[in-house]
């Protein structure tokens, strides 16, 4: 079979959330090609950390089934994280069906998971090696619904200020154009993690990447790789600084980016288009801007959405795989 679900951008393209139904309820969450645990804020948690969100009511449910003994503790990259016990339970992605899988609920999330209303969980579509649960580690729901999909497929189609699609099962080739290319995923770290040796602007000279590896990350904003490669990138824009106050580089409003060229798999260079790269304003008078391309320490670079809102992504789980073609 097949399932799609609506990806839809929520407080200017911050994350973009998807319905998923479990056990007969439906839950707004975010789809994280970064991390694999299934985690939602539930009835457990605390009336507090509750509080605007919509929670999973583990007493509704007529399937959900309690796993003895499990829990989960996950953590990520920006310091947040949540844990708690786990059940079992139908889940229900726009008609993808995986009967028995691991609903890790939440007992403790962190302050910025509370504060963020609009998102009442995640939804791991990394590799299972990755998962959290103890003291038996589970499947994500992509693993658990691939020998029923009609191709071991999800695609990710995130739209710069509007609605998007997440499918599992299908390519649909009516939404990019020209030809998909491919690129080799390396499963160790338990990521979507590729080469990715050089960045171009134009037809400048290529800048070499320390580390020359990434991993594309749904769930994380913006595109994060070496302070090189974004001071050089910025060198092209008039007005840009790195401000500290802001924590990282902004730039005029009115600017024209350039679009900005990445590696991938060392086989193709796929495009940024540089109004992406204009992330959001800082200040209410919509004058500096603040970047989608800002720097991290480490040797693997994170591609978030601002790559996904230029690129068509297709995960391939078959033979780990990794495809990218510019959106319709
Ligand atoms: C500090 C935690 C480190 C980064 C590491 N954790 C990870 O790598 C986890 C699985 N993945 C993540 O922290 C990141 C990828 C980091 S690359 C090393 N992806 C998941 C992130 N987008 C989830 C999220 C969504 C919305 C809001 C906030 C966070 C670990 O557990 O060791």
């Amino acid at each position: 079979g097949t399932g799609k679900v609506t990806a839809t951008p929520i407080n200017g393209d911050v994350e973009y959330l998807s319905p998923v139904n479990i056990g007969g309820q439906t839950l707004n969450l975010d789809f994280d090609s970064g991390s694999s645990d299934l985690w939602v804020f539930n009835s457990q948690l605390s009336t507090a950390s509750q509080t605007g969100h919509t929670v999973f009511n583990v007493a509704k449910s007529q399937t959900l089934q309690m796993m003895t003994g499990a829990t989960y503790s996950i953590s990520y990259g920006d310091g947040s994280g949540s844990a708690g016990n786990v059940g079992t339970d139908t889940v229900n992605i726009g008609g993808a069906t995986v009967t028995s899988q691991a609903i890790e609920l939440a007992t403790a999330v962190s302050a910025s998971f509370v504060e963020d209303t609009a998102s009442n969980g995640l939804v791991g579509l990394a590799f299972s090696k990755l998962n959290t649960v103890k003291p038996t580690q589970q499947k994500t729901f992509f693993d658990n619904a691939m020998p029923n999909l009609a191709e071991p497929v999800f695609t990710a189609d995130l739209r710069s200020n509007a609605v998007g699609a997440y499918e599992f099962g299908a390519i649909d080739t009516s939404k990019f154009n020209g030809t998909m290319q491919w690129a080799a995923v390396n499963t160790t770290n338990g990521f979507w993690q590729f080469s990715s040796e050089k960045f171009q602007v134009g037809d400048a000279t290529p800048m070499a990447v320390p580390g020359g590896q990434a991993i594309a990350d749904t769930g994380t904003t913006l595109m994060l790789t070496s302070a090189a490669v974004v001071n050089a990138y910025y060198a092209n824009v008039q007005g840009a600084v790195n401000d500290q106050q802001v924590g990282g580089v902004t730039f005029p409003c009115n600017s024209q980016l350039p679009d900005l060229q990445f590696d991938v798999g060392g086989s193709f260079m796929a495009n940024v288009k540089g109004s992406d790269i204009n992330f959001a304003p800082v200040d209410n008078a919509g004058t500096t801007c603040f970047g989608g391309v800002q720097a991290i320490q480490s040797n693997l670079q994170i591609y978030g959405d601002i790559m996904f809102k230029s690129q068509f992504v297709a995960f391939n789980g078959g033979n780990n795989s990794i495809g990218m073609a510019p959106h319709q």
